[in-house]
């Protein structure tokens, strides 16, 4: 089993994330942290526990983070997410209040607190809560066993040719966070791109035919509509979750090792995830990142059906 922390801007497929957490047996989600991104703080965090309650996990903590990047302003995605970062379905009032407490503490806090090497991080929004987690307790970059984000692109981008939303918004944080020497793998767009919600999905979803099915069914039209009014996409791509699901099975998500650093001042490209993929793949002891390159697209639509099914 993996215990994990999710640092997350729920947002569509952050919500999908959290579900796959909840429902999947190999997953032991110790808490959902958020911080500023698809949405503002208030709205993301609400909104993450909004979905909590919705799958009647209100036994996870949800800790508010960092409402805006280290250096610059917070750009928020509302193009994508709406207005209240999760348009389109109607939430539950979360019943289990806020926890006290800023989510870098809890973060740093339930590291120290359990053995090295058995606490991973699933950052699937902007890396602001991260970096200052690892600036304020560098202690804890030799106890995480594994950082798994979602963010980047080593050939792709959404927020800019190059440039993909999570890292764009906070590069000075993606810096602190991919040049820290712990273990990072970069879910990035050429991995999440492949995971698109296609109406035979949908379908496959919604006719599980519980609430939360539907649930999700009604997220996905939302961000069909965005996608397809905003990014030209037929079908959209659901990012947050292919973390999860790599986690759960890492033969879901195929992976190339090489070092990755990111642009914080280029006119053009401020945010991209520079990925050196020339000449042979090193070794993990050379190099401590890794970039996702392929999705086993049935496998990972599985994961999402059955964890829905699970959770009931
Ligand atoms: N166009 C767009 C912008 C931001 C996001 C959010 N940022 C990441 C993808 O860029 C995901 O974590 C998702 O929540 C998705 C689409
Ligand atoms: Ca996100």
């Amino acid at each position: 089993t993996h215990k994990i922390i999710l640092d997350s801007d729920p947002g569509h497929d952050d919500a999908v994330a959290i579900l796959l957490a909840l429902g999947n047996p190999n997953i032991d989600l110790l808490g959902v942290t958020t911080v500023g991104g698809n949405q503002s703080l208030d709205k993301v965090t609400y909104n993450a526990r909004a979905v909590l309650e919705k799958a009647h996990a209100t036994d996870v903590p949800v800790h508010a983070g960092c409402d805006r990047p280290l250096v610059r302003p917070l750009e928020v995605a509302a193009s994508i997410h709406g207005q209240s970062g999760l348009d389109g379905v109607d939430l539950p009032v979360p019943t289990r209040p806020l926890d006290p407490g800023h989510a870098v503490d809890w973060i740093i806090e339930t590291i120290m607190d359990n053995e090295p090497g058995t606490i991973t991080l699933v950052p699937t929004g902007p890396l602001t809560n991260i970096a200052m987690a690892a600036r304020k307790e560098p202690r804890i970059v030799e106890r995480v066993r594994e950082v798994v984000l979602m963010g980047g692109g080593y050939h792709v981008g959404n927020w800019s040719p190059v440039a993909e939303f999570n890292i764009k918004v906070d590069p000075e944080a993606a810096r602190v966070v991919f040049n820290a020497p712990w273990p990072v793998t970069m879910v990035g767009l050429d991995l999440t791109h492949q995971a698109l919600c296609t109406p035979e999905v949908q379908e496959r979803i919604r006719s599980i035919g519980t609430d939360l099915s539907t649930f999700v069914s009604g997220l996905m039209d939302f961000f069909r509509k965005s996608y397809k009014d905003n990014q030209d996409f037929v079908d959209p791509p659901v990012h947050d979750p292919c973390t999860v699901a790599y986690l759960i099975d890492p033969d879901i998500v195929k992976t190339r090792r090489c070092p990755v650093d990111v642009e914080v001042k280029g006119e053009l490209t401020t945010g991209m995830t520079v990925a050196d993929l020339r000449g042979p793949e090193p070794s993990a002891e050379e190099c401590h990142t890794q970039v996702a390159v392929k999705l086993d697209f049935d496998g990972f639509w599985d994961l999402i059906v059955d964890a829905i099914k699970r959770i009931g």
